[in-house]
């Protein structure tokens, strides 16, 4: 059982709340305040019932563009709540521990990027988690944990799994609507129509492989870099640059992807058409005029349309990742498209921060009735796994 917010006891209390506010950075600041947006109803919440907040978040990867500190984050997070939030520049110093003991009731403060200490890159079980640095020295000054950070609850890392050893763990409003959706999708209404695109090959054939063995999904319609797996795989001739792209983010999907065609080509979908750069333009053929020497950078309106009569009549939507190479206005159409038809479904579900972003460029995350925080985290939800960061709230 996993507690929520509305069994704890939060006036006056000092609570470590994990949030995931991972965000696009462009130059100092952030491109994309979506995460944190999606946040301000649980610090509200505790703020207004008198909790003192100390947030913990990350951004980045060690050694990567986006991994900077969380003052921009702080200051968005001032502005979005309507009152200040304090940033420390340290997680689990001393001085972190005197600003979370100096909080009034009500007031929050964010603590520095916990990337910015090694252990938090590691993988821990839980009882190693406790004994990190981290853990250690910040739960003493904490009366609760609370995890919201469903999209990154997939990680093994000490601020996800360690302090609900040592403190009680609750859900936050995030991790409690995501599980809400994304951990009953067997209830959502049929048929259940996943549409996986995107980059992440290997993820998104695991998914439609257990969906469609558990017997959850009705039909897999395939697309983005994900499509173009499944067509080499079922022998289409696509061109060595398209085939470069697939192998460059996988060396295993083509023949993974051969296999579940083995056993469920009945239930799979795939482009019947791609468009492809000529010069400035977008140029779409069929398959059978392939092969190209440009690779395939979306769907071809044929696809689109063979696509939206499935999801027409689906009952449940379920999208993880974009048709196509969405930044360009050149190859958004089947990302556009596909996603409009998706949202005219009974229920519509969408996983995949890359996926809520190209939604939002083309303004059409309205039209969904679940979009989630997660990438990986949902994903990996989708497919049936556990989340080590939600096994370790269960009481
Ligand atoms: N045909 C294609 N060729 C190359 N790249 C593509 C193609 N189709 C989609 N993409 C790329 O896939 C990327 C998004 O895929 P990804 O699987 O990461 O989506 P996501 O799961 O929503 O994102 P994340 O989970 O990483 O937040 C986009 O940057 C897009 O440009
Ligand atoms: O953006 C995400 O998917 C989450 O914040 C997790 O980030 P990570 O993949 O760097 O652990």
């Amino acid at each position: 059982m996993i507690r929520t917010l509305d069994d704890l006891d939060a006036e006056g209390a000092a609570l470590g709340v994990r949030v995931d506010i991972n965000s696009p950075i462009d130059g100092d600041g952030l491109d994309d305040d979506a995460r944190l947006r999606a946040h301000v109803e649980t610090i509200a919440e505790l703020c207004r019932r008198g909790a003192r907040v100390a947030l913990l978040a990350h951004q980045g990867r060690p050694g990567g563009e986006e991994f900077t500190d969380l003052r921009a984050h702080a200051d968005r997070l001032d502005e979005l709540l309507g009152f200040p939030v304090a940033y420390s520049d340290s997680t689990f110093t001393a001085d972190a521990r005197e600003r979370i003991a100096g909080l009034e009731p009500g007031s929050a403060v964010l603590l520095e990027n916990t990337r910015f200490y090694s252990e938090e890159y590691m993988s821990f079980d839980p009882e190693a988690a406790a004994e990190t640095y981290l853990v250690e020295r910040l739960a003493p000054a904490l009366d609760a944990y609370v995890n919201d950070a469903f999209a990154t609850s997939h990680r093994r890392q000490p601020s996800i799994v360690g302090f609900p050893e040592l403190l009680d763990p609750y859900a936050g409003r995030v991790m409690e609507r995501e599980l809400d959706v994304l951990g009953n999708i067997a209830e959502s209404p049929e048929p259940r129509v996943y549409v996986l695109g995107g980059a992440k090959v290997d993820d998104s054939i695991e998914v439609a492989r257990s969906v469609l063995e558990r017997g959850l999904a009705d039909s897999v319609l395939t697309a983005g870099i994900v499509g173009n797996a499944f067509l080499l795989a079922d022998g289409v001739s696509l061109g060595a640059a398209s085939a470069g792209v697939v192998n460059e983010r996988s060396h295993d999907a083509v023949k993974n992807a051969g296999d579940l065609l083995d056993d469920f080509s009945h239930r799979i979908y795939m482009p019947r058409d791609v468009a492809v750069e000529r010069g400035d333009e977008r140029c779409e053929f069929d398959l059978d005029e392939l092969p190209s020497n440009s690779p395939a950078m979306d769907i071809g309106v044929r696809t689109v349309a063979a696509y939206a009569e499935i999801l027409d009549d689906a009952g449940t939507a379920i999208l993880n990742g974009p048709a196509g190479v969405f930044e360009d206005d050149r190859f958004e159409t089947g990302t556009l498209e596909m996603y409009s038809s998706a949202t005219r479904a009974d229920t519509s579900i969408v996983g995949g921060g890359d996926t809520a972003s190209a939604l939002r460029k083309l303004d059409l995350l309205e039209g969904f009735d679940h979009v989630s925080t997660g990438g990986g985290a949902a994903l990996r939800m989708l497919t049936g796994d556990t989340l080590a960061g939600v096994e370790a709230l269960h009481r």
